[in-house]
């Protein structure tokens, strides 16, 4: 397999409007890549233009060292989900994955076993009308998986999952990465992303924020500062900045809190015990992934709550 997606420069506008600006990142095969960024951040523009759905302004995308559409059976080389609601609600489950089985030469019996991997047997002969969210994404999965294809592209595959269907859908990927296979998954949603993928490509507005495994990422999250109560704030503040560590006030006049980072706690104890300052509290504060991504991505945010642009 080893199959690699690579965008280099890519960039789309609307009218006056960018919303890809000259993004370049890769995608390797054998794990599986997390491509997270805000709401309008520009995921499914990207991922349009990865398969040729749609054609960037400038740059490029391809899968394999060619643009998408020179693939020949396209089903059997790259497998996507991108709107699970965009399917014909009259046919069934069976009826849809056996046409598209149909007109990209792959074998029927493919039909029955992705409709069993995805937990569908039971409704494969139901309408698709009636088919919750969680459903369709199922089914959307299926089809990706159809063509048994070397690489694989979900957009916000766990909308409208429940737990279970969580838990599934992350064991899948994970395995899927594992047969050698390059899977590239798309969410607006940090927590999605901690305990599915190895390497995140992270965006906003368009642009590259970050292209790194994600204990790395995690890393800039763990910028950790240690909350220090004391009731002689300033002492122990000129104290900690001689030594080296930059001191942000925190709290209330009468209840002065001091967020220290670049010290320990222990060496902050110790500075204020040969100081004879009086600690009342002291509290190491760890930032989580969630908070890295917030932090990352905080001007790129396109709607933000109570904000009018
Ligand atoms: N066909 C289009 N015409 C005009 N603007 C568009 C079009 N498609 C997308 N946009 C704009 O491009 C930007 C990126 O949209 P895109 O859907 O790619 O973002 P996204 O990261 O997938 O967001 P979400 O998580 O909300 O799906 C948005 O500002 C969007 O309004």
């Amino acid at each position: 397999m080893g199959v690699v997606i690579e965008v280099n420069e890519l960039t789309k506008r609307y009218g006056g409007k960018t919303a890809v600006d000259h993004l370049s990142f890769t995608v390797r095969p054998g794990q599986v890549t997390g491509f997270l960024g805000p709401n309008g951040a520009g995921k499914s523009t990207t991922l349009r233009m990865i398969l040729g759905l749609d054609a960037p302004t400038t740059g490029s995308a391809t899968v394999s060292g060619v643009p998408f559409h020179h693939h020949s059976r396209g089903l059997r080389h790259v497998g996507a989900l991108l709107d699970a609601g965009q399917v014909h609600g009259g046919r069934s489950a069976a009826a849809h994955l056996s046409a598209l089985a149909r007109s990209n030469g792959i074998p029927r019996r493919r039909v029955d076993e992705v409709l069993q991997e995805v937990g569908l047997t039971e409704a494969a002969t139901r309408r698709i009308g009636g088919f919750s969210l969680g459903m369709k994404q199922r089914l959307g999965i299926a089809t990706a998986l159809l063509g048994d294809p070397p690489v694989l592209m979900f957009d916000e595959p766990v909308n409208g999952m429940d737990p279970e269907g969580v838990l599934w859908v992350r064991r899948l990927f994970r395995r899927l990465a594992a047969e050698g296979r390059t899977v590239f998954l798309s969410s607006h949603l940090m927590s999605e992303m901690e305990n599915t993928t190895d390497q995140l490509v992270v965006i906003g507005r368009g642009r590259l924020i970050a292209a790194e495994p994600l204990r790395d990422f995690a890393a800039r999250g763990t910028r950790s500062s240690v909350v220090v109560a004391t009731p002689q704030a300033a002492e122990l503040a000129a104290v900690l900045t001689a030594a080296g560590a930059s001191v942000e006030p925190e709290g209330s006049a009468g209840a002065e809190k001091l967020a220290v980072t670049g010290l320990s706690a222990d060496r902050i104890g110790a500075l204020a015990f040969e100081s004879r300052i009086r600690v009342d509290e002291l509290t190491t504060r760890t930032a989580s992934l969630e908070t890295a991504f917030m932090e990352l991505t905080a001007d790129s945010v396109e709607y933000q709550a109570g904000q009018s642009r």
